[in-house]
């Protein structure tokens, strides 16, 4: 499902979490939200599942409004990062509440799941460790198939054998049914390899909307004897620098035209990418 986002505000009294957003996001996309703790990545994705109502502006998901309209709203299934919502009862009763509630669920994917995050379905959900819950919020996020599907760093919980697990059926499972993915996160290395766009916030304003690509050939890492990389990055916009012995390795925003590249191959420099947390510290404003 597409979701567009105009000139959305909310307000929590005096807080101003969203500050007249607006975007669009395509149908059948992995999409990276990013933003600085209290940017209103939560405050967003609430938006959009209609777990919350918006000061003002309008959210449109398939083409509708998504306050108060069930019709839309079991199409959209978020995960937030305390895992699953329903703490009452079992495991198994979580998957069959989420059955009932989910028209597009897959009891196949869930118990496969199950298995592969170790989790036992006679086991109270509120006696499970973090990691469980958050792979338990991970196993109804992905077998519910929701045509928009969101996980507000709902696997930070897990540890890293399971991230991966999560990453590698995720992406598996969204080749064979395309759906609209926004997965928040602040291990933005680890996840960033699965965006095909990224969006990012700030303030509640949006910084980026674009295509992970497009975003990574903002930076370049100018790499080679020291004296040479200072020489080159003169003038330009520096983020971070790394020397080892007599080599030196500058990370630089902005993009490189041919003249860049040619002056770079004759003095000797490597050119190669950044990484994505480096521009995003950047683009937010460095530390705060
Ligand atoms: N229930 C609430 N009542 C009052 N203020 C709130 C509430 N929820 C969030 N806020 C405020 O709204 C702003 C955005 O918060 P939000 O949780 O959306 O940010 P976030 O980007 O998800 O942050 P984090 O990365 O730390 O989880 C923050 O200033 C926060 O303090």
């Amino acid at each position: 499902m597409n979701v567009e986002v105009r000139d959305l505000s909310l307000r929590y009294g005096e807080v101003t979490a969203l500050d007249r957003l607006s975007f669009e996001l395509a149908e059948g996309k992995i999409y990276g939200l990013l933003g600085r703790n209290g940017s209103g990545k939560t405050s967003l994705m609430s938006v959009l599942a209609a777990f919350r109502k918006q000061t003002a502006g309008a959210v449109r998901v398939g083409g509708r409004p998504v306050w108060e309209n069930a019709a839309v709203t079991s199409q959209v299934c978020l995960i937030r990062d305390t895992g699953e919502t329903v703490d009452l009862g079992t495991a198994g009763d979580a998957l069959y509440f989420a059955e009932w509630l989910r028209p597009h669920w897959d009891a196949r994917l869930a118990k496969e799941l199950m298995t592969l995050f170790g989790l036992k379905p006679k086991v109270n959900v509120t006696s499970m460790s973090k990691g469980q819950r958050s792979a338990m919020g991970v196993v109804v996020g992905l077998a519910s198939r929701a045509p928009l599907t969101m996980f507000d760093e709902s696997y930070l919980g897990m540890d890293a054998p399971s991230r991966q697990a999560f990453y590698d059926v995720l992406l598996a499972d969204y080749m064979e049914h395309p759906r609209t993915i926004i997965l928040s996160t602040h291990l933005i290395e680890e996840v960033s390899p699965l965006f095909e766009e990224v969006v990012i916030i700030d303030e509640g304003r949006l910084v980026v909307h674009e295509e992970r690509e497009r975003l990574l050939d903002r930076g370049n890492a100018v790499t080679g004897p020291a004296a040479a990389v200072d020489a080159f990055v003169g003038g330009l916009t520096v983020l971070g620098e790394k020397v080892l012995g007599p080599t030196k390795s500058a990370m630089v925003y902005g993009e490189f035209d041919d003249a860049h590249r040619r002056k770079a191959a004759e003095a000797g420099l490597d050119l190669g990418p950044i990484a994505m947390q480096d521009l995003f510290i950047h683009l937010t404003g460095g530390p705060k």
